[in-house]
């Protein structure tokens, strides 16, 4: 990962304008505090935080400045620290600070593609499964209302989800399949009926889903994202810490149109792409070894380049992946010597030295 340029820019903070031209006073305010904030170093990733799109949603109404914090379990001092920062402004009489986390969960990563069946949730699944084999404490909440089948691919189809009642209120306790965590909107829904929710009933879900899920200590949390840039994607990354985003594609010209989107969408909002993963990149000839790219190539390079997000992996098409997808026995775990699990491996190995959370032998 650090071999490319940072994933992380600043993104536009304030929210969308009205209709009505900006106050220019308020402008003035507004570059205030972003210098402020911008004076705020992240010590693990050594960027500031209105970079690392850890502050969004910041307005300005009067005297009063409003803005969301999003951090990990193991990040809430910076709330002090912004405080403290923008004590000195003269004409703030009021200071909003909405802090956005998990519970017991140290880095939120979410995995997102431009259109459905790339290989999403197989590459969440794989890389939960690599991030587990080196260590680490990880969940997935599969949070694709159109087609939640991580539980599946993980064997976990016929399970129920068990609520508890806590001082905090209700909460979801999550199912464990190969040492991860997993929560799925897809639990919730009766067998065999598709979830039909809009609106403002989608939106409930996937907060309570968010805030309600007793996940205990995590390092990273995977968030399984719709395919696409609708309603359903902007409620989880409004309401979720997200620290960066993972796009799957696959190489052909379709797929790479759709997440270009994506990547602008997300950019926009302010949270950082960590980069590409291309799936069904290509097949390895079972006698000479030669690789064939039956989609075609170099459609996540070129996105790559295009858009300067880097590219983590290239996995190739191979029967026991969809195999074991099919059997809830991702091949990361059922054959760890298979070229698509060394490139999760690698993938696994590039977050962690990107993160390097504390307490994992950093
Ligand atoms: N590299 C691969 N080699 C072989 N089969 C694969 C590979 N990646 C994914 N598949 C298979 O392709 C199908 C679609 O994959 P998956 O469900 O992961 O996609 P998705 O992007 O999450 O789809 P959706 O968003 O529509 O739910 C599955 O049957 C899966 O096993």
């Amino acid at each position: 990962m650090s071999s490319h340029s940072s994933p992380f820019r600043s993104p536009s903070l304030a929210e969308a304008p009205s209709e009505a031209a900006p106050d220019p006073s308020l402008l003035v305010r507004q570059s205030e505090v972003v210098a402020r904030l911008k004076q705020i170093v992240e010590p693990v990733l050594q960027n500031d935080i209105v970079s690392l799109g850890m502050v969004r949603n910041l307005r300005i109404v009067e005297d009063y400045v409003y803005l969301r914090l999003y951090v990990g379990t193991h990040q809430q001092e910076l709330e002090a620290e912004v405080r403290s920062r923008l004590s000195d402004l003269t004409w703030c009489k009021k200071l909003y600070i909405q802090l956005c986390t998990i519970p017991g969960v140290k880095t939120t990563l979410a995995i997102s593609s431009g259109k459905g069946g790339v290989g999403k949730s197989t590459v969440s699944v794989n890389l939960a499964a690599a991030l587990a084999q080196q260590g680490a404490k990880v969940g997935i909440l599969d949070a694709d209302v159109y087609g939640p089948n991580i539980p599946q691919m993980l064997g976990l189809n016929q399970t129920e989800v068990q609520i508890v009642g806590t001082p905090a209120g209700q909460r979801f306790i999550p199912l464990e399949a190969h040492g991860i965590k997993v929560m799925s909107v897809g639990l919730l829904a009766e067998p065999d009926h598709p979830l039909a929710w809009r609106g403002p009933v989608l939106h409930k879900i996937i907060t309570q889903f968010i805030q309600e899920v007793e996940w205990g200590e995590l390092d990273y949390l995977l968030i399984d994202l719709p395919p696409g840039t609708g309603d359903a994607q902007i409620t989880i990354i409004q309401e979720s810490p997200i620290r960066g985003v993972l796009l799957v594609t696959t190489p052909q010209q379709v797929a790479v149109a759709d997440v270009r989107r994506s990547i602008h969408m997300f950019r926009r909002v302010g949270v950082p792409v960590l980069g590409i993963i291309e799936n069904m990149s290509y097949l390895v000839c079972g006698s000479c070894g030669d690789r064939t790219p039956i989609f075609g190539s170099g459609g996540g390079q070129q996105l790559a380049t295009e858009l300067q997000a880097p590219l983590l992996g290239e996995v190739p098409i191979a029967a026991p992946i969809c195999q074991g997808g099919d059997a809830g026995q991702p091949i990361a775990i059922a054959d760890p010597n298979a070229l698509a699990s060394q490139v999760f491996q690698q993938i696994a190995a590039g977050i962690h030295q990107t993160f390097q959370l504390p307490g994992m032998g950093n």
